[in-house]
């Protein structure tokens, strides 16, 4: 549906996106992450054809994307993009700023479909409440919202939950991405939640400094990360030297903090250096016997600064997690 094939885009002499390949099918859900900066927004302004590229091709369905010097009105029909500042009409309610951009030749359907766009964004309490009173978060869902009444095909979402508090972010996820897979909806998003990725895309493109690191499920991605950056996009993980894990190998190993586990016959020796507590058990910052190199894991109980203690993990990752 989508084929972006080389591109390449800077502003003013600062290269951003540099050489960037990959194809979207269908009814995906495609997630985009790397760090603050590298250029997730700008490729989705790309996508869109806000940008007037410096070398290589989009192409969407079968027509080529244009940039701003030849698409005078930017945008495909049927592609559409919630920038992460959203535009509203304040001095209107809610209902209005959704109906607005609700086909007119439907005019019978356009209530059941109002009331079901506010119920996907959590927003049927506000309905007619007029959006200067809306917090950002709520602001963010009724944009949300707008682009979901446009009936589009292809959706680019940039950092759509970014306001939204943690509560209601988790039922919000799970009714969008559902509403996006019974429309057939195919789905781009930019986030720095990895949340986001891990229960909701299909998969997964790692973005460092403009460059497209990696594009692969989550699922594999965690397990196998190609690197300490693209594995700490995704979670916590230690970067522990190999020569600190009983092994003859040159580098260090990825190893996730809860692949680690307090054992008698462990080999890596470690002093604790503080609990936390968060909720359910402790995440333990410790260093490794001998030097400053921190390590993380849980445990059940909390455990007194100072005290040492041996970690043991899994051996298979000794054949895989070698960076
Ligand atoms: N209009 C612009 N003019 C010049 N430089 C820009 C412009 N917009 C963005 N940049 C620069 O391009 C780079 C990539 O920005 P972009 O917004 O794509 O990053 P991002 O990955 O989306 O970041 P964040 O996660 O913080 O939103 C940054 O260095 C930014 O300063």
């Amino acid at each position: 549906m989508l084929k972006v094939d080389s591109i390449n885009f800077a502003y003013a002499e600062k290269e951003i996106l540099q050489n960037i390949s990959f194809e979207v099918k269908k009814g995906e859900h495609l997630g985009i992450i790397g760090e603050s900066g590298c250029g997730k927004s700008t490729l989705l302004k790309a996508i869109y054809g806000l940008l007037d590229l410096d070398g290589g091709k989009i192409i969407f369905k079968t027509e080529k994307v244009l940039g701003p010097a030849y698409n005078l009105v930017p945008g495909m029909p049927k592609m559409k993009y919630l920038a992460q500042e959203e535009q509203l009409m304040p001095f209107t309610s809610v209902s209005e700023n959704i109906t607005t951009h609700l086909s007119r030749q439907h005019l019978k359907e356009n209530q059941e479909r109002l009331n079901l766009l506010l119920q996907v964004v959590d927003m049927q309490d506000y309905a007619n409440t007029k959006v200067k009173l809306l917090s950002g978060g709520q602001k963010q869902r009724v944009a949300l919202a707008q682009v979901l009444a446009k009936k589009p095909e292809f959706l680019l979402l940039d950092e759509p939950f970014n306001f939204i508090d943690n509560f209601r972010k988790n039922r919000l996820r799970r009714r969008l991405f559902t509403y996006l897979q019974n429309e057939n909806i195919t789905c781009l998003f930019a986030t720095h939640d990895a949340t986001d990725i891990l229960g909701f895309a299909d998969r997964v493109l790692v973005i460092k400094e403009g460059k497209l690191l990696t594009d692969q499920k989550p699922v594999d991605l965690l397990e196998n990360p190609p690197n300490f950056y693209t594995a700490s996009l995704l979670a916590e993980v230690n970067k522990i030297e190999a020569k600190n894990l009983k092994t003859s190998n040159e580098g260090h190993y990825l190893i996730y903090p809860q692949e680690l586990h307090i054992s008698k016959d462990g080999f890596l020796k470690i002093r604790v250096i503080k609990a936390y507590y968060n909720g359910f058990n402790y995440f333990i910052e410790s260093a490794i016997k001998n030097s400053e190199d921190k390590v993380y894991f849980y445990s059940n109980h909390f455990l007194e600064k100072h005290k040492m203690l041996r970690l043991s993990f899994p051996e298979s990752l000794l054949k895989k997690r070698l960076r």
